[in-house]
Formats: C-alpha cells, sequence, structure tokens
C-alpha cells in the first residue's frame, strides 16, 4: 500500500524525537473523493466524514478534535464549487477551526474542465477567508485516483507535508485548543457495529490502531461512492498483514505516530498555489504563482449564480 504518510512522517523530523498524536479531519462535499484518499493515509487519526447534507451536520462535532483539516473538493464540478462558497465561510469562520490549518485538495485535476488552483482559489475568495479567520491554508491540484494509481503521491504527498509541519509548527498552540469528542461520539470508538438513532451515532466512529502499512483490496474500491441515509455496512477500506479492517464510514481511524517530526519545509515551488497564514495577523496569504481569472469560468459561475438565485426566488 501507499506510503504516503510514511514519506510524510520521515520528512518531519525535529531535533528532540518527540512522539505526537496529530488529528486530521477530511471534509468536502459528497462525492469528492475523501474515502478514496483516506486509503492514502496512514499513522494519524483520520476522520472520513461524509459530505451529504446530513453528513454535514455532524462535522462539527469533530472540529475541537482536530489540529488541522483536510478540505476536499471535486474540481470539474464548477457547478458544485458555488456550494462550496456557500459553505466554507462558515466552516472557517467556527470558532473551533478558526487559526488551524487547511489543506485544501483541489481533486480530480483529471477530469476535462477541471478548474485551476487558482481559480478555484480566486472564486472561492479564499485569500480573504484565510486572512479573516487566520488560518494557514494551501491549495493542492492533484488527482486522488490517477495519482495513487501511478503510484506517483507527489501532490498529496506535499500537500500533508505542508499540512503537517504547519501543524507541527504551532502545535503546542493547537493541542491547547483541542477538546475530546463529544462524549456520544467518543463512547461509541472502537466499537465497531455500534449503532444507534442519534445524530452522533450516524458518524458510526470506530477506532482501529495501525502499526503497519494498509492496502485497499479491489472489492472495496467498489464500495466508493455509494451513497445512503441507512446504517451502511461497515466500508471494508483497509487491510492489515491480510486481516481486514473493515471500518464504518465516518471511521476514525487512528495510527500511532512513532516517527519523528523534523523542520517544516519551505513554501513550495510550482504546480499549487500556496497559502499561508498567520496567527499574528499580517500577511496572511500570499500566493506563490500569479493567478489568472479564467473569463470563461467567471461568465458560467455568474450564469449559475443567476439560475441559483431564480430557483431561491
Ligand atoms: N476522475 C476522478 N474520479 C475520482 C477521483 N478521486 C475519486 N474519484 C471518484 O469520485 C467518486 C467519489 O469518491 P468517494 O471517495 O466515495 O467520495 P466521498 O467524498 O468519500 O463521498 P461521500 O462519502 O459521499 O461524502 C468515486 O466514484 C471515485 O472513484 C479522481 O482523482 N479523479
Amino acid at each position: 500500500m501507499f506510503r504516503l504518510l510514511t514519506s510524510c512522517w520521515s520528512r518531519l523530523k525535529t531535533t528532540e524525537e518527540t512522539q505526537r498524536h496529530v488529528a486530521i479531519i477530511i471534509i468536502g462535499l459528497d462525492n469528492s473523493s475523501k474515502t478514496v484518499l483516506v486509503e492514502a493515509f496512514q499513522r494519524v487519526s483520520v476522520y472520513d466524514l461524509k459530505g451529504d447534507m446530513q453528513g454535514r451536520e455532524i462535522w462539527p462535532n469533530y472540529y475541537a478534535q482536530a489540529h488541522g483539516l483536510v478540505f476536499v473538493l471535486d474540481s470539474s464540478d464548477w457547478e458544485r464549487m458555488q456550494e462550496v462558497k456557500v459553505l466554507l465561510p462558515n466552516l472557517l469562520s467556527d470558532e473551533r477551526v478558526a487559526g488551524k490549518p487547511i489543506l485544501l485538495l483541489a481533486n480530480k485535476q483529471d477530469k476535462t474542465g477541471a478548474l485551476p488552483p487558482g481559480d478555484i482559489t480566486d472564486y472561492l475568495l479564499l485569500e480573504r477567508l484565510m486572512n479573516e479567520n487566520k488560518s494557514p491554508c494551501q491549495v493542492e491540484p492533484c488527482s486522488v485516483i490517477k495519482d495513487l494509481q501511478r503510484r506517483s503521491h507527489q501532490p498529496i504527498v506535499d500537500g500533508l507535508h505542508w499540512l503537517l509541519s504547519a501543524i507541527r509548527e504551532k502545535y503546542e498552540e493547537l493541542c491547547t485548543h483541542q477538546q475530546p469528542l463529544p462524549p456520544t461520539i467518543a463512547a461509541s470508538r472502537g466499537t465497531r457495529g455500534f449503532e444507534e438513532r442519534s445524530l452522533a451515532d450516524r458518524c458510526r466512529v470506530a477506532s482501529v490502531s495501525f502499526a503497519t502499512q494498509m492496502g485497499m483490496s479491489k472489492e472495496n474500491r467498489q464500495h466508493v461512492g455509494q451513497h445512503s441515509m441507512e446504517p451502511k455496512p461497515l466500508k471494508s477500506i483497509l487491510l492489515k498483514e491480510g486481516v481486514r479492517i473493515r471500518p464504518k464510514k465516518n471511521v476514525s481511524v487512528t495510527f500511532a505516530l512513532d516517527e519523528p517530526m523534523e523542520e517544516a519545509k519551505g513554501q513550495k515551488e510550482n504546480g499549487h498555489l500556496g497559502l499561508r497564514g498567520d496567527v499574528t495577523g499580517q500577511s496572511l496569504m500570499k500566493p506563490l504563482e500569479p493567478v489568472t481569472f479564467n473569463r470563461e469560468l467567471k461568465r458560467k459561475m455568474k450564469e449559475h449564480q443567476k439560475k441559483h438565485l431564480i430557483s431561491l426566488l
């Protein structure tokens, strides 16, 4: 299986060989690829939260627990970009999220018409949002599926590396703000098969510890993309030494962080947009490359907004 976080962790070495636990939540609209991405994560607590309307109600339960966030979006679905645009300000201004580093994965870049990161940044007014909420942000264009298939995970590795470095930079501070999961969710951790009807239980959190590398079966991949509001069978997405672990949707996968972290890498060069925040409140966002807004996209967005407004009236 992938060596994604292994390579991230190995690049994140500190002078003091400390062991740290890092919690990251992965969110984004439904069908944006969160589950596919989660396969690639190791040695961090990953909460794979559903992205449909009902699933989004649950996200806030995890905000306080997270040191950082990965927001996944489908760059080829410009119609739903409007939905993200409405959602992001609420997310980023939430007091449990503000100030935390956010990796925005502009996924599905392999698809025709996928928006480049610069256009996405502009359209979502990311720079302004990041400045207002004092959260460091990095936009990373990627194709989760293609990158993982080719085993060339570079954009994802770079993004995760950035996120972990950003977390490391203010780890102590982030830990101060970290709060435990709400009792109902915490109680369900580690109890696979646990099912109830409350909001928290819809999270169906399972906690699984992994010490070794994991893989995903072909059969499991077929489950990816299924949507239902009913409790789903455990989604088998991970393998450990041949023994299948079947975490559910909204699963918490806890890994031991047993590799030391190193000095944060500097800003990256080309191929993505690096946007940084600063808790002191100055020069929070800094695009690394000039952003040219696509006129055609702008026109489409306007058209779409008009339609959207009309449909609301
Ligand atoms: N073209 C393309 N398709 C992708 C890529 N990544 C994922 N997909 C597809 O996108 C669909 C959605 O992936 P999921 O990982 O299930 O999406 P999700 O965000 O977990 O969705 P919810 O669980 O409903 O919130 C699947 O059919 C994937 O095969 C990519 O990089 N390119």
